[in-house]
């Protein structure tokens, strides 16, 4: 199983529309135990649509673009297989380390229906920081499944606890019942990657923000191309 694949399951735009105006890429990477809704929380957010039965995860990499706040995004989601905790620490393959990697941000999602996936966060939001040593990567919590209150193993205040004590971002959704939570949560890590890819470039904002001068030769060919023009034209009307 490759868990990092160059296929687009999900493309709304070919990788060769307009190379000059190639937007942002926003890499995300969606961990947590099995079952918790990882890919329907992908397909839901990529496509509005919720995908009612459960197949096990094939680790699909999917990509569209989408706007945010008058920009165009470049996004890059990449589903993982469930993790389970194997004395103390996630069983993390070195495939799913090299998705950890390669992410500029994480989704950790657990259900509300599921203790063990709530326990699994701490462990496996410790396992990212050691994989992203110094850097602040932005890592968002979500408490799934929250349409079936009446089987909850989790309150939803102990997510809320555990998310502000992890200094994560936290958002109870029902991927089955509501789409906007599931897109306000990525919208949120998006915006959180973008100010760190402007901040940690001030180069390429400068650059992109003031009009690169036209080559001189270009300028010069043109002015001289319009002498030559106007003194034909005087030779003309002279006739
Ligand atoms: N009631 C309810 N069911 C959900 C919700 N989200 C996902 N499910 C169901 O939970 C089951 C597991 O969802 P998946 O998206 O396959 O979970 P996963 O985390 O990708 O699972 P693995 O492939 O084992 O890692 C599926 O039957 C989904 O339809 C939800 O918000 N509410």
């Amino acid at each position: 199983m490759r868990l990092i694949q160059s296929m687009c399951t999900i493309a709304e735009c070919p990788p060769d529309c307009c190379p000059a105006a190639r937007p942002r890429l926003v890499k995300i990477a969606v961990l947590g135990a099995s079952g918790v809704g990882k890919t329907a929380l992908v397909v839901r957010f990529l496509t509005r649509r919720f995908i009612g039965d459960y197949e096990r995860n094939a680790g699909n990499l999917y990509s569209r673009q989408i706007q945010l706040d008058g920009e165009t995004l470049a996004i890059q989601v990449q589903d993982t297989p469930g993790i389970q905790i194997h004395e103390h620490t996630p069983d993390c393959n070195e495939q799913l380390n090299r998705c950890i990697r390669w992410a500029d941000a994480v989704v950790i999602v657990f259900s509300i229906t599921d203790y063990k996936s709530y326990e699994l966060l701490s462990y496996l939001h410790q396992h990212i920081r050691q994989l992203h040593p110094g850097n602040t990567i932005p890592v968002v919590i979500v408490a799934n499944k929250a349409d079936l209150l009446h089987i909850k193993e989790v309150e939803p205040q102990h997510g809320l606890q555990l998310a502000n004590m992890l200094g994560c971002a936290f958002y109870e959704v029902s991927v089955s019942e509501n789409y906007n939570d599931v897109f306000n949560a990525f919208h949120v890590l998006c915006k959180e990657v973008s100010k760190q890819q402007i901040t940690s470039t001030p180069e390429r904002r400068r650059t992109s923000l003031i009009p690169r001068p036209k080559s001189p030769n270009m300028q010069d060919l043109k002015r001289r191309f319009k002498q030559a023009l106007s003194a034909k034209v005087r030779t003309v009307t002279s006739v």
